[in-house]
């Protein structure tokens, strides 16, 4: 290992961050009564212009009002480049109550952004005497987030989590899509009569896991438009978590129980890490490094891989 330590990632589910607009007041018990990990009350993309105002109102009564379990709560701001952003901060630290967990920074282009919305939310939580300091999370949603990934990952230590955001990422980097994540038609390769559809989204889902895991974020995978198509969802949620990522959003309520079902160990990989690491402390009484599992070679290296799943497991289990 480096001398230079990976810090664990905050030791909290974050299998699925389910969204709602702060303006559909009438979605707010049934994304409290859902099954998902986080909330996201949304005062961005999906908040008409004309209702930022009253979705800010609403979301601060919603802190009031609404019983959000033991979820984690988190409000999506403006983008730092909105005449809205320093109102949704000023207005929600200065009159949410104390149920408020996190605040996601979207459209994130460096760490300036996140120093800028850390100097106003340090000073209010100071004037008004907050006791929880307010978490952070970002969206990496342009070429400009995604090529200084690492300092915004680095960049406060408010920051939390970080999301991979599908469809302003794709238009910033002028991709030629308008699908929202999963599998793109013109994306393929063809080989003796063969078409393959490798993934277009790779690059991205690993530089932002090994910002995350360098500086103890959690990496989670963004919005999945299409809801009608649960098995393109589960595939692209199956790929991702093989990628290091710990949770997706859910635009819909029946994708929770998708992205829930992914990112919970099974029983089955569960059992077998657990088997790993006996049959790795038996090789270390017999004095070994190495050994075979089911005729395969494990070593300490797999113990590791093993640990991840059990204590993700733990953490779910609680
Ligand atoms: C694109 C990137 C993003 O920013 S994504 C995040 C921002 N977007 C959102 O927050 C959208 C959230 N989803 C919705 O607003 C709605 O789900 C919908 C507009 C997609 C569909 O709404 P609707 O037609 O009302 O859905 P249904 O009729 O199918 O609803 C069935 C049932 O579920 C209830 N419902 C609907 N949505 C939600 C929800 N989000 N949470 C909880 N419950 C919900 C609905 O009321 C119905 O309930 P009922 O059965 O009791 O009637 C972009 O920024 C990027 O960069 O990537
Ligand atoms: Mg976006």
């Amino acid at each position: 290992m480096s001398f230079l330590k990976q810090p664990p990632a905050p030791a909290r589910p974050n299998r699925c961050q389910l969204f709602g607009p702060g303006s559909r007041t009438a979605l707010f018990e049934k994304m409290a009564a859902s099954a998902a990990d986080v909330i996201n009350l949304d005062l961005e993309d999906s908040v008409a212009p004309d209702d930022k105002d009253t979705a800010r109102k609403n979301i601060i009564e919603a802190t009031h009002d609404v019983d959000w379990g033991t979820k984690y709560l988190s409000v999506r701001i403006n983008g730092l480049d909105t005449p809205h952003w320093y109102k949704d901060v000023v207005e929600l630290l200065e009159n949410a109550s104390d149920r408020l967990d996190q605040i996601m920074i979207p459209m994130v282009g460096n760490a300036s952004d996140i120093y800028a919305v850390d100097a106003l939310v340090t000073a209010i939580e100071a004037a008004k005497g907050r006791k929880k300091k307010i978490s952070f999370e970002v969206i990496i949603e342009t070429a400009a987030g995604l090529a200084h990934v690492e300092e915004i990952a680095a960049s406060s230590p408010r920051m939390q989590a970080m999301s991979l955001g599908y469809a302003d990422f794709a238009a910033s980097m002028g991709m030629a899509t308008t699908g929202i994540g999963g599998t793109q038609a013109n994306y393929y390769m063809t080989h003796e009569g063969q078409t393959d559809y490798p993934d277009p989204w790779h690059y991205a889902v690993s530089a932002i896991v090994a910002a995350c895991r360098t500086h103890g974020v959690l990496p989670v995978d963004g919005p999945f438009g299409d809801f009608s198509d649960d098995e393109a969802y589960i595939a692209h949620s199956r790929r991702v978590a093989t990628l290091g990522m710990v949770g997706k959003w859910a635009i819909h309520p029946k994708q929770v129980k998708l992205a829930n079902d992914v990112f919970t160990p099974s029983a089955e990989a569960v059992a077998e890490a657990r088997d790993i690491l006996a049959a790795m402390e038996e090789a270390k009484k017999q004095g070994l490094g190495a050994t075979t599992y089911k005729g395969k070679l494990i070593d300490i290296a797999s113990m590791k891989q093993a640990e991840v799943i059990v204590k993700m497991a733990e953490l779910i289990e609680g």
